[in-house]
Protein backbone atom coordinates (compact mmCIF):
# COMPACT_ATOMS: atom_id res chain seq x y z
CA UNK A 1 0.00 0.00 0.00
CA UNK A 2 1.15 3.44 -0.88
CA UNK A 3 1.69 5.84 2.51
CA UNK A 4 0.84 9.61 2.90
CA UNK A 5 0.45 11.93 5.97
CA UNK A 6 -1.48 14.75 6.02
CA UNK A 7 0.25 17.16 8.07
CA UNK A 8 -2.18 19.64 9.41
CA UNK A 9 -0.53 23.06 10.22
CA UNK A 10 -2.61 25.11 8.80
CA UNK A 11 -3.87 27.17 11.84
CA UNK A 12 -2.84 30.39 13.41
CA UNK A 13 -2.76 29.43 17.30
CA UNK A 14 -4.53 31.71 19.03
CA UNK A 15 -5.12 29.75 22.01
CA UNK A 16 -1.05 30.19 22.52
CA UNK A 17 -1.44 33.53 22.41
CA UNK A 18 2.04 33.49 20.65
CA UNK A 19 2.18 36.24 17.08
CA UNK A 20 4.24 33.30 15.41
CA UNK A 21 1.87 30.77 15.06
CA UNK A 22 2.89 27.80 17.48
CA UNK A 23 3.81 25.14 14.98
CA UNK A 24 7.25 27.34 14.00
CA UNK A 25 7.78 27.90 18.13
CA UNK A 26 11.18 26.47 19.14
CA UNK A 27 11.11 23.41 21.56
CA UNK A 28 15.16 22.64 22.18
CA UNK A 29 16.17 24.48 19.56
CA UNK A 30 14.10 23.22 16.71
CA UNK A 31 10.26 24.47 15.34
CA UNK A 32 7.66 22.36 16.86
CA UNK A 33 6.73 21.22 13.48
CA UNK A 34 10.39 19.84 12.73
CA UNK A 35 10.15 17.01 15.35
CA UNK A 36 6.15 16.42 13.68
CA UNK A 37 7.88 15.59 10.01
CA UNK A 38 11.42 14.00 11.59
CA UNK A 39 8.97 11.31 13.22
CA UNK A 40 6.93 10.65 10.26
CA UNK A 41 10.34 10.66 7.94
CA UNK A 42 11.59 8.28 9.98
CA UNK A 43 8.33 6.03 10.48
CA UNK A 44 8.59 4.56 6.81
CA UNK A 45 11.09 5.24 3.62
CA UNK A 46 8.19 4.93 1.30
CA UNK A 47 6.13 7.38 3.10
CA UNK A 48 5.13 10.47 1.59
CA UNK A 49 3.83 13.69 3.65
CA UNK A 50 1.35 16.11 2.16
CA UNK A 51 1.85 19.18 4.76
CA UNK A 52 -0.66 21.67 4.87
CA UNK A 53 0.70 25.17 5.73
CA UNK A 54 -0.61 29.08 6.59
CA UNK A 55 -1.37 30.74 3.29
CA UNK A 56 0.93 33.90 4.55
CA UNK A 57 3.55 31.54 5.89
CA UNK A 58 4.99 29.55 3.61
CA UNK A 59 8.68 31.05 3.53
CA UNK A 60 8.75 29.54 7.63
CA UNK A 61 6.99 26.20 6.74
CA UNK A 62 10.45 25.84 3.59
CA UNK A 63 12.57 26.95 6.23
CA UNK A 64 11.57 23.30 7.89
CA UNK A 65 11.32 21.43 5.46
CA UNK A 66 15.11 22.21 4.30
CA UNK A 67 16.15 21.15 7.87
CA UNK A 68 15.04 18.21 7.02
CA UNK A 69 16.92 17.29 4.32
CA UNK A 70 13.68 15.74 2.31
CA UNK A 71 12.22 17.80 0.08
CA UNK A 72 11.83 14.84 -2.35
CA UNK A 73 9.60 13.78 -0.22
CA UNK A 74 7.14 16.80 1.31
CA UNK A 75 4.59 18.52 -1.08
CA UNK A 76 2.61 21.52 0.29
CA UNK A 77 -0.44 23.21 0.29
CA UNK A 78 -2.41 25.99 1.62
CA UNK A 79 -4.45 25.54 5.09
CA UNK A 80 -8.37 26.67 5.11
CA UNK A 81 -11.02 28.59 7.09
CA UNK A 82 -11.17 25.51 9.87
CA UNK A 83 -8.75 22.25 10.30
CA UNK A 84 -11.56 20.29 8.52
CA UNK A 85 -10.85 22.40 5.20
CA UNK A 86 -7.15 22.51 6.00
CA UNK A 87 -7.69 18.37 5.90
CA UNK A 88 -9.91 18.57 2.87
CA UNK A 89 -6.97 20.78 0.59
CA UNK A 90 -4.38 17.85 1.88
CA UNK A 91 -6.35 14.78 0.92
CA UNK A 92 -6.79 16.41 -2.52
CA UNK A 93 -3.06 15.50 -3.35
CA UNK A 94 -3.49 12.07 -2.02
CA UNK A 95 -3.67 9.28 -4.63
CA UNK A 96 -5.94 6.34 -4.50
CA UNK A 97 -5.22 2.87 -3.00
CA UNK A 98 -3.15 4.56 0.01
CA UNK A 99 -2.80 4.48 3.42
CA UNK A 100 -3.10 8.02 5.02
CA UNK A 101 -2.24 9.02 7.97
CA UNK A 102 -4.31 12.73 8.90
CA UNK A 103 -2.15 14.10 11.57
CA UNK A 104 -2.21 17.47 14.13
CA UNK A 105 1.47 19.27 13.04
CA UNK A 106 1.39 20.51 16.75
CA UNK A 107 1.21 17.11 18.11
CA UNK A 108 4.74 16.90 18.06
CA UNK A 109 5.71 14.17 20.50
CA UNK A 110 4.21 11.16 18.52
CA UNK A 111 5.97 8.44 18.21
CA UNK A 112 7.42 5.97 15.14
CA UNK A 113 5.67 3.16 17.18
CA UNK A 114 2.23 4.72 17.21
CA UNK A 115 2.50 5.31 13.65
CA UNK A 116 3.40 1.50 12.94
CA UNK A 117 -0.11 0.58 15.20
CA UNK A 118 -2.49 2.70 13.00
CA UNK A 119 -0.85 1.07 9.30
CA UNK A 120 -1.17 -1.91 10.87
CA UNK A 121 -4.71 -1.60 11.50
CA UNK A 122 -5.89 0.40 9.22
CA UNK A 123 -4.58 -1.89 6.62
CA UNK A 124 -6.65 -4.84 8.47
CA UNK A 125 -9.71 -2.66 9.39
CA UNK A 126 -9.99 0.48 7.26
CA UNK A 127 -9.25 2.71 10.21
CA UNK A 128 -7.37 3.33 13.05
CA UNK A 129 -8.13 6.38 15.67
CA UNK A 130 -5.58 6.34 18.43
CA UNK A 131 -7.71 7.10 21.99
CA UNK A 132 -6.16 7.20 25.48
CA UNK A 133 -8.69 6.47 28.70
CA UNK A 134 -9.53 9.81 30.65
CA UNK A 135 -7.77 10.22 33.97
CA UNK A 136 -9.61 13.04 35.49
CA UNK A 137 -13.11 12.68 36.73
CA UNK A 138 -15.87 13.71 34.18
CA UNK A 139 -19.07 15.73 34.07
CA UNK A 140 -21.59 16.58 31.65
CA UNK A 141 -22.46 19.90 32.07
CA UNK A 142 -25.34 22.14 30.59
CA UNK A 143 -25.65 25.55 31.74
CA UNK A 144 -25.76 25.33 35.92
CA UNK A 145 -26.90 21.73 35.25
CA UNK A 146 -23.97 19.21 35.53
CA UNK A 147 -23.94 15.03 36.04
CA UNK A 148 -21.07 12.98 36.89
CA UNK A 149 -20.25 10.38 33.66
CA UNK A 150 -18.89 6.88 33.91
CA UNK A 151 -15.12 7.65 32.99
CA UNK A 152 -14.53 4.29 32.65
CA UNK A 153 -17.09 5.19 29.47
CA UNK A 154 -14.82 8.03 28.63
CA UNK A 155 -12.10 8.03 25.78
CA UNK A 156 -10.06 11.23 24.90
CA UNK A 157 -9.41 10.89 21.19
CA UNK A 158 -5.67 12.14 19.48
CA UNK A 159 -4.18 11.71 15.67
CA UNK A 160 -3.09 10.00 13.51
CA UNK A 161 -6.05 9.40 12.39
CA UNK A 162 -5.45 6.47 9.73
CA UNK A 163 -7.71 5.59 6.80
CA UNK A 164 -7.77 3.62 3.69
CA UNK A 165 -8.13 6.12 0.98
CA UNK A 166 -11.13 4.86 -0.27
CA UNK A 167 -12.61 5.83 3.43
CA UNK A 168 -11.76 8.74 3.65
CA UNK A 169 -11.54 10.66 0.32
CA UNK A 170 -15.26 10.57 -0.51
CA UNK A 171 -16.34 11.40 3.20
CA UNK A 172 -14.71 14.49 2.84
CA UNK A 173 -16.75 15.19 -0.21
CA UNK A 174 -19.80 15.49 2.20
CA UNK A 175 -20.57 19.37 2.91
CA UNK A 176 -19.06 20.47 6.49
CA UNK A 177 -20.62 20.82 9.45
CA UNK A 178 -19.66 22.03 12.63
CA UNK A 179 -19.80 18.81 14.31
CA UNK A 180 -16.12 17.81 12.56
CA UNK A 181 -13.97 18.34 15.14
CA UNK A 182 -11.62 15.44 13.46
CA UNK A 183 -11.58 12.33 10.58
CA UNK A 184 -13.44 10.29 12.75
CA UNK A 185 -16.47 12.28 12.98
CA UNK A 186 -16.93 12.91 9.08
CA UNK A 187 -16.55 9.25 8.27
CA UNK A 188 -18.79 8.50 11.06
CA UNK A 189 -21.02 10.95 9.68
CA UNK A 190 -21.00 9.45 5.52
CA UNK A 191 -22.36 6.23 7.46
CA UNK A 192 -18.94 4.13 7.69
CA UNK A 193 -17.83 3.19 11.41
CA UNK A 194 -14.79 3.53 12.56
CA UNK A 195 -11.85 1.77 14.93
CA UNK A 196 -9.84 3.21 17.64
CA UNK A 197 -6.40 1.92 18.86
CA UNK A 198 -4.65 2.58 21.68
CA UNK A 199 -3.36 6.26 21.63
CA UNK A 200 -0.19 7.81 23.70
CA UNK A 201 -0.45 9.64 26.51
CA UNK A 202 2.75 11.84 26.16
CA UNK A 203 1.21 12.56 22.09
CA UNK A 204 -0.24 15.53 23.10
CA UNK A 205 -1.27 18.41 21.50
CA UNK A 206 0.53 21.55 22.15
CA UNK A 207 -2.41 23.89 22.77
CA UNK A 208 -1.67 26.50 25.31
CA UNK A 209 1.68 27.72 26.73
CA UNK A 210 1.96 25.06 29.41
CA UNK A 211 1.88 22.36 27.14
CA UNK A 212 4.75 23.82 25.26
CA UNK A 213 6.97 23.40 28.94
CA UNK A 214 5.71 20.13 28.98
CA UNK A 215 6.71 18.69 25.61
CA UNK A 216 10.33 20.59 26.63
CA UNK A 217 10.70 18.01 28.94
CA UNK A 218 9.60 15.44 27.68
CA UNK A 219 12.50 16.05 24.54
CA UNK A 220 14.70 16.53 27.33
CA UNK A 221 14.08 12.93 28.64
CA UNK A 222 14.10 11.38 25.34
CA UNK A 223 17.43 12.42 24.59
CA UNK A 224 18.78 11.97 27.93
CA UNK A 225 17.83 8.22 27.16
CA UNK A 226 19.27 8.38 23.47
CA UNK A 227 22.57 9.29 25.19
CA UNK A 228 22.66 6.91 28.50
N1 LIG B 1 -7.61 26.20 9.74
C1 LIG B 1 -6.82 25.33 10.38
C2 LIG B 1 -6.88 25.17 11.79
C3 LIG B 1 -6.02 24.25 12.40
N2 LIG B 1 -5.14 23.55 11.65
C4 LIG B 1 -4.18 22.65 12.29
O1 LIG B 1 -4.87 21.66 13.05
C5 LIG B 1 -4.08 21.26 14.17
C6 LIG B 1 -4.88 21.26 15.47
O2 LIG B 1 -5.54 22.49 15.64
P1 LIG B 1 -5.42 23.51 16.85
O3 LIG B 1 -4.62 23.00 17.95
O4 LIG B 1 -6.79 24.01 17.13
O5 LIG B 1 -4.55 24.66 16.15
P2 LIG B 1 -4.90 26.17 15.86
O6 LIG B 1 -6.13 26.29 15.06
O7 LIG B 1 -3.65 26.74 15.27
O8 LIG B 1 -5.09 26.73 17.36
P3 LIG B 1 -6.26 27.64 17.93
O9 LIG B 1 -7.53 26.84 17.79
O10 LIG B 1 -5.85 27.88 19.34
O11 LIG B 1 -6.27 28.88 17.08
C7 LIG B 1 -2.89 22.24 14.22
O12 LIG B 1 -1.71 21.57 13.81
C8 LIG B 1 -3.28 23.35 13.31
O13 LIG B 1 -2.19 24.00 12.67
C9 LIG B 1 -5.10 23.72 10.26
O14 LIG B 1 -4.30 23.08 9.58
N3 LIG B 1 -5.95 24.61 9.67
C1 LIG C 1 -8.26 16.27 15.88
C2 LIG C 1 -7.97 16.46 17.34
O1 LIG C 1 -6.59 16.67 17.57
C3 LIG C 1 -8.35 15.19 18.08
O2 LIG C 1 -8.09 15.36 19.43
C4 LIG C 1 -8.72 17.64 17.90
O3 LIG C 1 -10.09 17.41 17.81
C5 LIG C 1 -8.34 18.95 17.24
O4 LIG C 1 -8.84 19.97 18.06
P1 LIG C 1 -8.96 21.50 17.71
O5 LIG C 1 -8.38 22.19 18.87
O6 LIG C 1 -10.42 21.73 17.59
O7 LIG C 1 -8.26 21.75 16.44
Amino acid sequence: MKKYAVIVAGGSGVRMGNSVPKQFLLLHGKPLLWYTLHSFLRSYPDLQIILVLPEDHMPKGREVINMLDASDRITVTSGGKTRYHSVRNGLQLVPDDSVVFVHDGVRCLISVPLIHRCYKQAVEKGSAIPAVAATDSIRIASGEEHHVADRQQVRIIQTPQTFLSNIIKPAFEQEYSDDFTDEATVVEAFGTKVFLTEGDYDNIKITRPVDMMIAERIIEERLALRQA
